[in-house]
């Protein structure tokens, strides 16, 4: 089997929730998920009806959580894996596509490329649904995470070489792209959440993975340590001047662009195979869902694309919000020597 290819199958991490592998190993974890969970705070949920605090980081209790803890007792990193890291709403669906188109850019022809047929969630496996069924995958693997990078097992970060692209993005401009997915995710029986609230929970920290700022610096911080392990990257730089980030991007996966390639206008195809306005306009992206098996919930593939725009906070968030959402970025980013837009 092909692993590299797009595959449904990436999110057979149910067989493993659901308990259906028994082994020593998983009841283990699932004793700790289990004796665990019930001694964790809890928050307000976006989608699910509560999030946990783990380790300082809001997860929802089920898929996340025991994701987290798979991945901290049971996923075996090898050195040469590559991780795409996100927190949710900040260009996961972007950057994986062209991370696959990067990285597979000699196996596959633009006409009849995998990304026209698949929505990009399927093209890289999601660590943290699938710790232990990817043993199988050959190497180098292509793989994704939301997890904080404080958070990962030392041996993904420093007993390994492995490596992480991370991308963020403009604070309000995460709140409101998670905001409005959310809501449509969020169960009936749920109300919706109003801006208000969800504006109060993202300042709070209180967000899948959050709080944001420290899911950036924990990133940001491991990129300046070791630039040659972390690609840090922003959603609005990569708006900017897409061609040079993709070629960053080559670099980075070791597969930088030849200049026979540039002059081929490959970086270009890439770019344009990735954008917004074909990714979003292509059926199966249109059309087609996304089925999480591990938390048995079903995407409209079309939500992974709304506007794809930089500053569409504007169209929502009140001065005093702007206000109170840029002073707690100022702070927290403090001496970082890392800004974002205002
Ligand atoms: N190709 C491309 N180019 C530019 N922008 C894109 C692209 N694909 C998705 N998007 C926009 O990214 C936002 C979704 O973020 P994520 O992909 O991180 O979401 S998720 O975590 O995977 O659910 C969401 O942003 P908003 O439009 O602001 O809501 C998407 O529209």
């Amino acid at each position: 089997m092909d692993y590299s290819l797009p595959s449904p199958d990436c999110n057979t991490i149910s067989k493993t929730y659901n308990g259906q592998i028994n082994s020593d190993l998983i009841q283990k974890t699932n004793e700790r998920y289990r004796e665990t969970l019930p001694n964790l705070p809890r928050g307000k949920g976006w989608m699910t009806e509560h999030l946990v605090q783990y380790q300082g980081v809001w997860l929802t209790p089920n898929a996340a959580l025991k994701g987290l803890m798979w991945v901290q007792d049971h996923f075996k990193p090898r050195s040469t894996d590559i991780f795409l890291a996100t927190f949710p709403k900040t260009g996961t669906t972007w950057l994986k596509a062209l991370t696959f188109a990067t990285f597979n850019r000699t196996r596959y022809g633009f006409a009849d490329h995998p990304l026209l047929t698949t929505v990009p969630h399927g093209c890289l496996p999601f660590l943290d649904a699938c710790p232990n069924d990817l043993d199988g995958f050959p190497s180098p693997r292509l793989l994704s995470t939301h997890i904080p990078y404080t958070l990962l097992p030392n041996s993904m970060t420093v007993n390994q070489s492995c490596r992480f692209a991370y991308i963020c993005r403009d604070p309000k401009d995460v709140l409101v792209s998670k905001w409005l997915f959310m809501n449509k995710l969020r169960p009936k029986e749920l109300a919706p959440i109003s801006l208000e609230e969800a504006f109060e929970l993202f300042c709070q920290g209180i967000s899948h993975y959050g709080p944001y700022w420290d899911h950036v610096l924990g990133y940001w911080k491991a990129s300046l340590e070791t630039p040659e392990k972390v690609l840090f990257l922003k959603y609005e730089e990569l708006k900017e001047e897409p061609s040079v980030v993709v070629k960053r991007l080559g670099e980075f996966l070791g597969h930088p662009f030849s200049l026979q390639e540039e002059s081929e206008g490959v970086v270009e195809e890439i770019v344009k195979l990735c954008s917004f306005e074909n990714l979003s306009n292509l059926e199966v992206n249109k059309w087609s869902v996304l089925k999480l098996l591990s938390t048995q919930i079903t995407i409209d593939n079309r939500h992974f694309f709304r506007k794809g725009k930089v500053g569409d906070w504007k169209s929502y968030l009140t001065d005093e919000m702007v206000k109170r959402i840029n002073e707690i970025t100022s702070e927290k980013l403090l001496g970082s020597g890392l800004v974002f837009g205002s």
